[in-house]
């Protein structure tokens, strides 16, 4: 939370002519409630459930660029769904992500303390995202347009290797 996945894969697609989904995006409009409200009434199982189904419907049916809320991977079956693809992981210290995530609003993972949730969740993860990127580039201090000029290259690249 607050890598700048969903700024950032909106400007990625754009710059690459392609179509941009958010998985958050996609489960609000699937499930007619809010991210929050979910986590409030159903709970994150249930949430997690709605993201994997969304997560699976977006591979099939979309080419493009697909933004992930940030504990997607926990899912098994949504991990499975993205190993050999190419995943690129956003990079974010902590300072910066609490910077970035304020107040957590919309966020019900980061109710409380947002720094010692933000720590917790990064330590936790950290592994996980490493293991399912491809590419993974570094947000801290840099500019939105600058971080997806930088996947549209590098990702070119990695693609013409290995599509
Ligand atoms: N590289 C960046 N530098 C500064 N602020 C950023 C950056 N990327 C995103 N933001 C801001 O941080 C907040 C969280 O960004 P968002 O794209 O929603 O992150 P995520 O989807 O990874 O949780 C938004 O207010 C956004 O404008
Ligand atoms: O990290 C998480 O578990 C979550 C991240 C959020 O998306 P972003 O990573 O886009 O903020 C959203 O899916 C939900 O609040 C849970
Ligand atoms: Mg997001």
């Amino acid at each position: 939370m607050g890598a700048g996945k969903t700024t950032a894969g909106r400007l990625l697609a754009a710059r690459l002519g392609v179509d941009f989904l958010d998985s958050d995006e996609l489960v609000e409009e699937r499930s007619g409630k809010t991210v929050q409200d979910i986590f409030v009434e159903d709970g994150e199982a249930t949430f997690r459930g709605l993201e994997r189904d969304a997560v699976a419907w977006a591979l099939e049916h979309h080419a493009g660029v697909l933004s992930l809320g940030g504990g997607a991977v926990l899912d098994p079956t949504t991990r499975t769904l993205l190993e050999g693809r190419p995943v690129v992981f956003l990079r974010v210290g902590l300072a910066d992500a609490v910077k970035r995530v304020g107040l957590g609003t919309g966020r019900p993972l980061l109710l409380g303390n947002v720094r010692s949730r933000v720590k917790q969740l990064l330590d936790e993860r950290a592994p996980i995202y490493e293991g399912l990127a491809r590419l993974t580039v570094e947000t801290d201090g840099r500019e939105p347009e600058e971080i997806a000029d930088d996947i549209a290259d590098e990702l070119g690249t990695s693609l013409e290797e290995s599509p």
